[in-house]
């Protein structure tokens, strides 16, 4: 069996489709320019890249984009104060951090620090509570791509096993809280796993967060399996060249999935289509206006 590659690359540009729609109704009806500001600390080249692939994304919908970029040795008290004055900003309606912070930064303190309606990332405490306990809340991004990747291919999720590999803040956690309120029996894996390949083969979802390259063999996948790789990881591909790879071994994956999505052009781009998605309900919001319609969890 050969598995239907999910294209993410083209479900990511129907939600930006259904984003610019939403934006142009805010805009006519009522007004209001939803606006996204990015705050960068330091030179990192590849966040230097999502950065400016963000504001180039959130214009093409509509939105405006406000592009902070502060020096690497910013001090605490300028990055809290620079937050202080987006929360405090009625065009600014949602707020993005770029991980991880250079190493004298606390990270916890940082997001922290970001009004809760406005962190798109959801990575503030409120919103990780809200999510727990099955109440609106806004939802970190990449998740939310792979909640809505799964439901568009498999439909209803309920009572279907779903194993997440990886148990980070940023995406294993978030994504076994989604999957739990869609109804799936929701297995973390982890480091600290034992027996992971007789785990992910009870598996009818398999998420892979972890950061290794090819790490999840096509013997580890139940056949018919939806595989949805999280993982960009660059690797050497010989010549003074570099590529990105999953954390699934593709080919052999693939073999033996009923589906999979590809790296790139799965989940990617899928995380940054949901950063404009909850910017828009993150402005709907904040202006009591309808939310957006299948943009949300
Ligand atoms: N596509 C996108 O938009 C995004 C992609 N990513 C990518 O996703 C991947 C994961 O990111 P993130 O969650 O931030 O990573 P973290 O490093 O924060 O977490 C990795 C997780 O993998 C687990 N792990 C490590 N080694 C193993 C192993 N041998 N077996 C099982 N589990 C293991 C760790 O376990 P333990 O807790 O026990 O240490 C940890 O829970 C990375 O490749 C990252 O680049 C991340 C964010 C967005
Ligand atoms: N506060 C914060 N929020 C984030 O959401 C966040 C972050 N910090 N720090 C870094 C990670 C990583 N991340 C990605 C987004 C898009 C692609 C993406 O579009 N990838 C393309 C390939 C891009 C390329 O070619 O380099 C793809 O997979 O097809 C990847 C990774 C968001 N993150």
């Amino acid at each position: 069996m050969a598995a239907q590659i999910i294209d993410g690359k083209a479900f990511a540009a129907r939600v930006r489709d259904k984003v610019a729609g939403h934006v142009a109704r805010l805009v006519s009806g009522h007004g209001v320019t939803p606006g996204l500001a990015v705050v960068l600390v330091g030179e990192d080249p590849a966040s230097q890249v999502y950065v400016r692939s963000k504001g180039r994304m959130t214009v093409e919908v509509g939105m405006a984009s406000f592009e902070h970029r502060l020096a690497a040795d910013t001090g605490e008290t300028e990055l809290l104060d620079l937050i202080a004055r987006l929360n405090a900003d009625p065009s600014v309606h949602g707020i993005l951090v770029q991980l991880p912070l250079p190493d004298h930064l606390d990270e916890a303190l940082v997001i922290a620090a970001i009004d809760p309606a406005k962190d798109v990332d959801g990575f503030h405490i409120s919103n990780v509570g809200l999510l727990a306990t099955g109440q609106k809340a806004m939802v970190p991004c990449t998740p939310l791509g792979c909640l809505m990747m799964l439901r568009d291919h498999l439909g209803d999720l309920s009572g279907l096993e779903a194993v997440v590999i990886g148990r980070s803040n940023i995406v294993g956690k978030p994504m076994a809280q989604l999957l739990l309120g869609d109804s799936c029996t929701v297995t973390i894996a982890h480091s600290r796993t034992r027996d992971l390949p007789e785990v992910v083969r009870r598996a009818d979802i398999v998420v892979a967060a972890v950061g290794r390259p090819g790490m999840v063999p096509g013997d580890w996948i139940k056949p018919g399996a939806t595989v949805i790789d999280v993982g960009i990881n660059r690797v050497d591909a010989g010549e003074g060249k570099t590529r990105l790879v999953g954390d699934c071994d593709f080919d052999s994956c693939a073999a033996v999935a009923g589906a999979i999505t590809p790296v790139p052009g799965g989940v990617g781009p899928m995380t940054i289509a949901c950063l404009l998605a909850n910017t828009v309900t993150a402005c709907s919001r904040a202006h009591g206006l309808p939310e957006p319609e299948g943009l949300t969890a």
